[in-house]
């Protein structure tokens, strides 16, 4: 038999060590991030805007086409509180234009994640992540970016807004558990 008498004992994640912060529009990555609270406990942040996006939907894609190109940050409503307390911090996202969604560039830009452990977590149309993911690397250099979580989402383009319930929601469930188990944050109860 094996001994395994030498092998350190890992500790539960303990929740006031953890911050989860999501941007969503059509509540998809909203109720995603509400699993992985579920699951692990912690803060949970919605980013909110100054300017909030127009509700229409084509507007809103132009828009965001402009603020990519320029590079613009919108400035956020939501201020973080006592960011040093966290060490694991969640960051959830849809995919817009096939990037990172500029309110999340913003988040990233504004504070220093420095040391810290970040997870992305992503919900789409079904066309992918795009290079949200590298975006997320490339504005937390000094982060350690864990491997992201991502699923289909709503359709707004064609109507279809929030999906997260009934099987879609249980389905999304099981997938994030798996997940987070995969990455090792759970600690053994
Ligand atoms: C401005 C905008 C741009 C989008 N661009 C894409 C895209 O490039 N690829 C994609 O798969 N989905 C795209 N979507 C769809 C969203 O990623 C998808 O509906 C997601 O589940 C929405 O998450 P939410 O409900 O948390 O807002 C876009 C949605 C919006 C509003």
């Amino acid at each position: 038999q094996k001994d395994d008498s030498q092998a350190p004992v890992k500790a539960p994640l303990d929740p006031s060590k953890v911050l989860i912060v999501y941007l969503s529009r059509t509540n998809n990555t909203k109720a995603v991030a509400g699993i992985i609270h579920k699951e692990l406990g912690g803060t949970l942040v919605a980013l909110e805007l100054e300017k909030p996006y127009p509700s229409n939907y084509q507007a809103t894609v132009q828009q965001v086409v402009r603020e990519n190109e320029q590079g613009y940050l919108p400035p956020l409503r939501t201020k973080i509180a006592n960011l040093s307390q966290y060490d694991v911090v969640f960051v959830g996202f849809p995919t817009w234009g096939m990037q990172l969604p500029p309110p999340m560039k913003s988040f990233l830009k504004q504070y220093d994640l420095s040391g810290k452990t970040l997870v992305p977590f992503n919900t789409n149309a079904g066309y992918g992540v795009g290079s949200s993911l590298e975006t997320v690397k490339a504005l937390a250099p000094s982060s350690t970016v864990l491997e992201g979580f991502t699923t289909r989402g709503g359709v707004e383009r064609d109507g279809v807004l929030f999906v997260m319930e009934g099987n879609k929601e249980k389905q999304v469930q099981t997938e994030v558990k798996a997940w987070l188990n995969k990455l090792n944050l759970v600690g053994k109860k």
